[in-house]
């Protein structure tokens, strides 16, 4: 699959949430940051939100919920109006009944662990899933450095997708920038969040267009020394 580039608007203005969304039209998803201050230290936005964002813009949104017991809470996200709901495997209680639930009233369905969080205990449920979420920060703020302990984990979960044939979609978030982009892609990662490199600069659709060429580019020097 071609490279994907979610901005999180957890580094938008959150007083003018209409147009820093705008702002990155052309970007493949809009990535928001639902923290509960109880999964992590912190606070943000829950349905009204996701709501009033589904409809001021056309770029799909990927709810990445940070929150406790997203079995009751992540089909409400989809009803708002998500395009792909993430949960974090910690958090649920019954994550394949969650993610048949999530596809079943029609978003992607995407679970995420956080760093120290193995993928190995998992791998059966990996065909229940769209997309898969490697957390490359600890959860619950923007700006953090990139973990690059995280690449093993990165690569297993890219051997296990292929191991068992599927279409699943790898996605990064915390700490991806111009300097840590081209790691995530070469690790097998297809699906890039980036917050602070997006909003912290002057033309954040420019970074969105510059952080998707450099992955592209990573991918395609990847796959041709892995054919060779
Ligand atoms: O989920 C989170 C943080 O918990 C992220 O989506 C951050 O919002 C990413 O921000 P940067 O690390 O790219 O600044
Ligand atoms: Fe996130």
């Amino acid at each position: 699959m071609a490279p994907q580039i979610s901005p999180s608007i957890l580094s938008a203005d959150f007083a003018r949430l209409a147009e820093e969304a705008k702002a990155v039209e052309g970007a493949d998803w809009l990535h928001v940051d639902v923290m509960d201050n109880h999964f992590v230290p912190n606070l943000t936005l829950g349905v009204p939100v996701v709501e009033s964002l589904a409809r001021a813009t056309d770029t799909p949104l990927d709810c990445h919920l940070m929150i406790e017991d997203p079995d009751r809470w992540a089909p409400q996200y989809v009803e708002a109006g998500a395009g792909s709901v993430t949960f974090h495997v910690e958090a649920a209680t019954a994550p394949v009944r969650l993610a048949r639930e999530i596809r079943a009233k029609g978003a992607r369905a995407s679970m995420a662990l956080r760093p120290a969080t193995p993928i190995e205990p998992y791998e059966d449920l990996l065909p229940e899933l769209d997309m898969l979420l490697i957390m490359t920060v600890e959860p619950g703020f923007g700006g953090q450095a990139f973990l690059d302990i995280m690449l093993p984990k990165i690569r297993r979960t890219r051997e296990l997708i292929g191991k068992h044939g599927l279409e699943l979609w790898l996605q990064v978030d915390g700490g991806v920038s111009a300097s840590t982009i081209e790691q995530c892609a070469d690790a097998g990662a297809d699906v890039f969040v980036a917050g602070s490199a997006v909003y912290g600069a002057s033309d954040p659709a420019e970074a969105v267009r510059a952080l998707r060429k450099q992955a592209e580019e990573a991918t395609s020097r990847a796959s041709w020394l892995h054919d060779h």
